[in-house]
């Protein structure tokens, strides 16, 4: 470890890497820290990810993929099915990672591009002289060390401290959380190219369950709800009701608890000489809780951005304020899509969401966007129409149609 960097990213999940990644490629001098010893491992994630998305900065590889998922089927609290599949939408679906081995080898490319690593290595503040961030004080092995840089990157997860220490407001109201908890399980005999949601206000208050299939039999099984409904009620005790009546064969191999900001976009993520990425910028899907895709997404824009910057010689906000533009028109949309339509679908009673799954059953998706299955709602339930007009008009004109697209 040298005493000066370009840029520093603190955390080592997908947002972390491929920033740093990104950075190093740029011809940057990189350290990137991670708090583990091991790189990806406790995972707290239910693995699902777009192959599209993901192939924009990884080529796919047979030892992180657990499952090539075809499609998906969301059960209605009647247990009515709607399907939607690959060969009806003529697009690709997702794969579910195993995300011990996919963090590591984002962070061995970001290595091999050039990237210092060090794991077992805590930041435990930022050094901030004239209002700018010029580097962190970490801890490693039992020792404190100050680290100067240009540039700190915090992609330091949902627990991010960083923007806290560069006095960003990144606090989520607990209301704003989607509780999870999720079991690995084997004997699973569930179809392993399909991933499965279940709905309902008894199975999952203002969330629900998912069972992604992760290969030989086994899936990762779990449930998110909505902190400002689901009352008593604890995400694992729900599960294991799930399980009880769903799948009592199923045999428990792993644990996950966690948490996931569903408040939608925070207000400011650049300070001088800071930028945040991922679930460090509260960047997942309000709906879906998925982060990963984001957090790469904005991890490449930070590490390009920073290398521009750092080439003008001026990291203040005036030249980060191009990441948090990027950022916001592309990522920052899809997340105000999404809070616009998870806020209505969280007031929806078990009836509401059996009157949706009714029209949806025999509707032939197009493609599989939130966009599209809104479409087909909106053309099979007319009271829906009538009732949900404002929140389409407000998603249009929020501009769906955009995709970041990496190099
Ligand atoms: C139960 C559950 C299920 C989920 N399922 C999905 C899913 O199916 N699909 C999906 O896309 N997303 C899912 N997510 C969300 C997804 O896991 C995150 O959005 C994603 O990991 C964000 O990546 P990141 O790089 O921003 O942060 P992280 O992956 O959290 O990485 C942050 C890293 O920073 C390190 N760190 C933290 N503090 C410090 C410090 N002070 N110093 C050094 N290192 C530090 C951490 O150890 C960690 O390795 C799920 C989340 C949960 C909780």
């Amino acid at each position: 470890m040298k005493d000066h960097y370009d840029v520093i990213v603190v955390g080592a999940g997908p947002g972390g890497s491929i920033a740093a990644k990104t950075a190093a490629k740029e011809g940057l001098d990189v350290l990137m820290i991670e708090k583990r010893q091991e790189i990806g491992d406790p995972i707290r994630c239910a693995e699902g990810v777009g192959k599209f998305h993901l192939k924009q900065h990884i080529e796919p590889d047979p030892r992180w993929i657990c499952a090539d998922v075809k499609g998906s089927c969301i059960i209605s609290p009647d247990g009515t099915r709607v399907e939607m599949a690959e060969e009806m939408s003529g697009g690709e679906v997702g794969y579910v990672l195993e995300r011990k081995i996919f963090d590591r080898e984002l962070a061995n490319e970001s290595a091999l591009a050039g990237a210092e690593v060090m794991v077992k290595t805590r930041a435990t503040d930022l050094i901030i002289e004239n209002d700018t961030v010029c580097g962190i004080k970490l801890m490693h092995l039992g020792k404190i060390h100050e680290v100067r840089s240009k540039i700190v990157i915090g992609a330091d997860g949902m627990e991010s401290k960083v923007g806290r220490w560069a006095g960003i407001e990144t606090a989520v109201k607990p209301s704003d959380m989607e509780t999870c908890a999720q079991y690995l399980v084997s004997n699973a005999n569930i179809d392993q190219e399909f991933c499965y949601f279940y709905l309902g206000n008894e199975i999952a208050p203002a969330g629900y369950v998912w069972m992604f299939p992760k290969g030989g039999n086994k899936a990762n099984v779990g449930i998110g709800i909505l902190g400002s409904k689901s009352g008593e009620d604890r995400p694992i005790d729900l599960l294991n009701d799930f399980m009880e009546k769903n799948m009592p064969d199923a045999k428990i191999i792993e644990m996950v608890i966690g948490g996931v900001p569903v408040c939608g976009t925070i207000d400011r993520t650049i300070a001088n000489g800071l930028m945040l990425v991922g679930d460090a910028a509260r960047q997942s899907d309000p709906i879906t809780g998925g982060g990963i895709i984001n957090a790469m997404n904005a991890g490449k824009m930070a590490g390009e951005i920073a290398a521009k910057a750092i080439r003008n010689g001026d990291c203040s906000t005036d030249t980060l304020q191009e990441y948090e533009e990027l950022w916001r028109k592309t990522i920052g949309k899809e997340i105000n899509n999404s809070l616009i339509v998870k806020e209505t679908f969280v007031n929806f009673t078990d009836e509401d969401l059996n009157s949706l799954a009714h029209s949806l059953k025999d509707v032939n998706f197009t493609s599989m966007s939130l966009l599209d299955l809104l479409k087909a709602l909106f053309k099979a339930n007319k009271k829906l129409l009538w009732d949900l007009r404002g929140i389409f008009k407000d998603f249009i004109k929020n501009d769906v149609d955009f995709k970041y697209k990496a190099e």
